[in-house]
């Protein structure tokens, strides 16, 4: 098997035909020219499938975007996974774990998975990487979390991109970059798994927030106050759960942060404006077409830093924003009534 003697897979599994799932397929497809690699992407509806099969084009989410011809796609999971020695989960972080309890029995022995996945469990406050070693049976060598300023429409446009492969096992890490690496696209490895999917998920709130600043139409200042302090925020609950300063400072802390928390192409983002120009959560989501993981990763990141005494002032008076307890008016001005303290606090 490839993973363990370092050759490459004749085969790739992406689950999730949507934004990110079908970008990073192209990711793949593009680092595969010029091999016999194939790579095969599940969605749930046919209409995707056929038109990724028959035009290349994935027009529901990427519309002018053209994809490599060595991807294909089917609405058939068992399919999609026979033979795959990488398979690539990138679905709504709130579905995974029921949805791999479906594909359990028909990963390939020795297959290694990645998560693209930026959110964490409401209920049991896991993180995907969790989900999916308890579900699968996996141990944590076989287990890698992709994750950076990922912004599927510029990736999609090959605008260069750097991101982080984590795993706690080197090798493996290693093994997955050199699969994921075409010309626009640059991973590093890491072994903090904890970091970096505290990273991503926290981000997502944190952006919530800050689009909220701009439908209220304040200004960088107010912005960048967000920013920075959610990177602390961001960074207690991370250290506490083991993960490494280094890895916040990284592709996979500040710089998607930054990224999410600049882009109008950030459905986090977006979605936060939304509530901050006075739409209500139900119009927001009515609007979404998208994953804007943050609005129920909110709650899940606020229950997990309670429970091990993290402060995270930010993400709560986001979660009660969305939950209804706080008006978008009500959020600044709690947050900066708070009991002064030193900043390395
Ligand atoms: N889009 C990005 O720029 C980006 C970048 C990095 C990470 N991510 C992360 O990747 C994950 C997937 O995001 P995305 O952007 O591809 O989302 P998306 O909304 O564009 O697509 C989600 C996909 O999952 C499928 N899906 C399967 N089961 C589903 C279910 N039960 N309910 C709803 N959809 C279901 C949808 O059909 C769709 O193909 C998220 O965790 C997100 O945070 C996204
Ligand atoms: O569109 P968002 O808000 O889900 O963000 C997408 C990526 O996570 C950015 O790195």
């Amino acid at each position: 098997m490839s993973y363990l003697d370092g050759s490459a897979p004749d085969k790739i599994a992406v689950l999730g035909a949507g934004s990110w799932g079908t970008t990073f397929a192209k990711i793949l497809g593009d680092a595969a020219a010029g091999t016999d690699r194939k790579v095969v992407l599940w969605g749930r509806r046919q209409e995707v499938v056929d038109q990724i099969n028959d035009l290349h084009r994935n027009p529901r989410y990427l519309s002018t975007t053209e994809l490599p011809q060595n991807i294909t796609a089917s609405v058939d999971v068992k399919e999609v996974l026979k033979d795959a020695e990488l398979v690539v989960l990138a679905v709504p972080a709130q579905t995974l774990r029921e949805q791999l309890r479906s594909l359990a029995g028909h990963l390939a022995q020795d297959a290694v998975v990645v998560s693209l996945m930026k959110g964490l469990e409401l209920g049991t406050d896991q993180r995907m990487s969790q989900v999916i070693e308890a579900e699968l049976g996996l141990s944590s060598d076989r287990v890698v979390v992709i994750s950076g300023p990922n912004l599927a429409m510029e990736i999609a446009r090959q605008e260069p991109t750097a991101s982080v492969v984590a795993c706690t096992d080197e090798n493996t890490a290693k093994w997955v970059a050199t699969l994921c690496k075409p010309k626009y696209f640059r991973p590093y490895t890491v072994d903090d798994v904890v970091g970096v999917e505290i990273g991503g998920i926290v981000k997502n709130v944190i952006a919530l927030c800050v689009g909220i600043c701009e439908g209220q139409k304040v200004g960088d200042n107010t912005k960048a106050s967000v920013i920075t302090r959610g990177l602390a925020e961001t960074t207690r609950l991370a250290l506490a759960l083991g993960g490494k300063a280094e890895t916040m400072a990284g592709l996979a802390g500040l710089g998607d942060l930054v990224a999410t928390c600049s882009s109008a192409l950030s459905r986090n983002h977006t979605a936060g404006r939304m509530l901050g120009e006075g739409l209500t959560l139900d119009e927001v989501n009515n609007r979404m077409t998208q994953t804007a993981e943050g609005i129920k990763s909110g709650r899940a990141v606020s229950d997990l830093a309670a429970k091990i005494g993290v402060d995270m002032p930010i993400t709560n008076a986001v979660v009660g924003v969305l939950e209804g307890k706080l008006t978008v008016d009500e959020l600044g001005p709690l947050l900066l009534a708070r009991q002064l303290k030193s900043e390395g606090e």
